[in-house]
């Protein structure tokens, strides 16, 4: 008997997606199934629909006045717009990481045990558990394990938004939302959040806003190109950086216009 091919479902498949902020779409038709356990960055010119895009994946959209959304996307097989959708539930599956670090005004460790605690988790061991391997998860532990108790706010900026990252991790999601998380950070913050990027996939889905190109070829897997709204190329980071099929994802990895 002949080997079949094993197909994996994708952790997300988008289809013909379209997207109004009110009168104004913003984006066209985009199509893409990102595969489980892997990183895909999205790439474009400022105003492309990077962001916007990302925010269908765990309907942030939704809380903007007028936006209308046409299309599909499923998450293992199942809309996320469907009427039956808990949305809580789904932003837990589906975590989120934004370009500034932005952790509550709390301690470090209430920040982590924030989402546990919302969906429900009182134990004190429990939650001690989950802190603690959460910011493992997030490379922090080891900086920030004598002064759980002191405020995140004093944390470094690139500290700061790795907590983020363990706040994210502490509900277990399966995909991670990163927009542009390193553009607020200097090179050696922004290095280690790209290194743990890269340990995460193992666990997580990870989908990554970003508006540097070489961020995108060390870390990603595949890679989407952006531009007006509509996703022009969407392939292997190495074959979309070295071999592009679209003359125009050329020109705006070859600096000829972003
Ligand atoms: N809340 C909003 N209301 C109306 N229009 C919006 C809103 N957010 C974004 N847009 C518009 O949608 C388009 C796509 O914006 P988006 O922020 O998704 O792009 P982006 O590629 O992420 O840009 P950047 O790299 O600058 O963050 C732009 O024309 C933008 O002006």
């Amino acid at each position: 008997m002949a080997e079949q091919a094993v197909q994996t479902k994708p952790a997300i498949r988008v289809e013909n997606l379209d997207l109004y902020y009110g009168e104004k779409q913003a984006l066209y038709n985009v199509s893409m199934d990102v595969a489980e356990n892997s990183v895909t960055a999205l790439i474009g010119p400022s105003g492309c629909g990077k962001s916007t895009f990302l925010r269908t994946l765990n309907r942030m959209n939704d809380l903007i006045p007028g936006v209308r959304i046409e299309g599909n996307i499923e998450l293992y097989g199942k809309n996320i717009y469907d009427r039956d959708i808990d949305v809580e539930m789904l932003r837990k599956e589906v975590g989120m990481v934004f370009q500034a670090p932005n952790p509550f005004p709390k301690s470090i460790y209430d920040n982590v045990a924030y989402g546990p605690r919302i969906h429900g988790i009182t134990s004190k061991k429990k939650l001690d558990e989950i802190v603690e391997k959460s910011l493992r998860q997030a490379a922090l532990w080891d900086e920030v394990k004598d002064r759980l108790k002191d405020r995140a706010t004093g944390l470094s900026g690139g500290q700061q938004q790795r907590l983020c990252i363990a706040r994210a991790l502490a509900v277990e999601p399966e995909i991670v939302l990163m927009d542009e998380p390193t553009s607020a950070l200097d090179p050696i913050s922004t290095s280690k959040i790209e290194e743990l990027v890269q340990e995460l996939k193992e666990k997580y889905t990870i989908v990554i806003v970003t508006h540097n190109m070489q961020q995108a070829a060390r870390v990603s897997d595949k890679t989407a190109f952006f531009l007006n709204g509509e996703l022009i190329e969407y392939d292997d980071t190495n074959t979309l950086f070295s071999n592009p099929g679209n003359k125009k994802t050329e020109d705006y990895i070859t600096g000829r216009f972003g």
